[in-house]
């Protein structure tokens, strides 16, 4: 999924942090998804491509998680159809998963483990960046004082920061992110917003918010 860079190019790049990620490519054609007797997505054709970051904005209901769940194979259009290209390779859905970041508010975790705990789980099964450890991650989300905390004591603030980096932070070349500020304070969506230039370089993003702030670093912004 990742190839680490020669030492001079790294150095060249740092954003890159020391990997290349492979080139992910989405194709929507005349997606169209409806629950029941409604039609949330109509007839909706896309391209994303890699080092890109594409925003999302529309009325609570027009259908942004549901955009992402499609992307994220998560749900399957009810016509049409979504194809993913890894490095210029057909990617099958079921495989999709492997390089895959995702996060949304409906997000559970097992509210029982540290965040220590929580994100050596999750980095366990999700390769982390490579130039990071575990409790670098912690440090970088201004959770060191609260590694060995629950998460069920942690503020939806601090818990959010977690979910965050658990995408940010994982050799993904796909990054989803649904509502990724909200329950962030202003200093912490400040945080994010820097982590989103250094994280997102030269992999494909979708942030789907209605905060303008998060949209700020997007390539292009849709409305649903
Ligand atoms: N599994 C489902 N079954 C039935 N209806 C659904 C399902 N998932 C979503 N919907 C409906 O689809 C519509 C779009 O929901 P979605 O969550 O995508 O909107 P959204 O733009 O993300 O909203 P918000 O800004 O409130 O988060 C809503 O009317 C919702 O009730």
């Amino acid at each position: 999924m990742l190839r680490r860079k020669r030492a001079s190019s790294a150095a060249s790049r740092p954003w890159t942090m020391g990997v290349e990620f492979p080139s992910l490519n989405i194709r929507m054609h005349e997606v169209s998804k409806r629950f029941g007797r409604n039609w949330i997505i109509k007839q909706k054709s896309e391209e994303y491509v890699s080092g890109r970051i594409y925003g999302v904005r529309g009325r609570n209901g027009s259908g942004k998680s549901t955009l992402i769940r499609l992307l994220a194979g998560h749900l399957s259009p009810s016509r049409g159809n979504i194809s993913y290209t890894l490095d210029d390779r057909t990617l099958p859905v079921d495989q999709l998963y492997r390089h895959l970041s995702w996060i949304g508010p409906y997000f559970e975790i097992v509210e029982e483990l540290t965040v220590y705990e929580f994100l050596s789980f999750h980095f366990a099964l999700k390769p982390l960046l490579p130039h990071l450890s575990v409790s670098e991650v912690v440090t970088r989300i201004g959770l060191e004082k609260a590694s060995g905390y629950a998460l069920t004591d942690c503020s939806s603030g601090m818990r959010q920061r977690v979910l965050l980096a658990s995408a940010l932070y994982a050799a993904t070349p796909l990054l989803l992110l649904d509502e990724p500020t909200v329950t962030l304070d202003a200093d912490s969506a400040e945080w994010f917003q820097g982590e989103l230039k250094i994280y997102t370089k030269d992999r494909l993003t979708l942030i789907a918010s209605n905060d303008e702030r998060d949209l700020i670093p997007c390539d292009t912004i849709d409305v649903l």
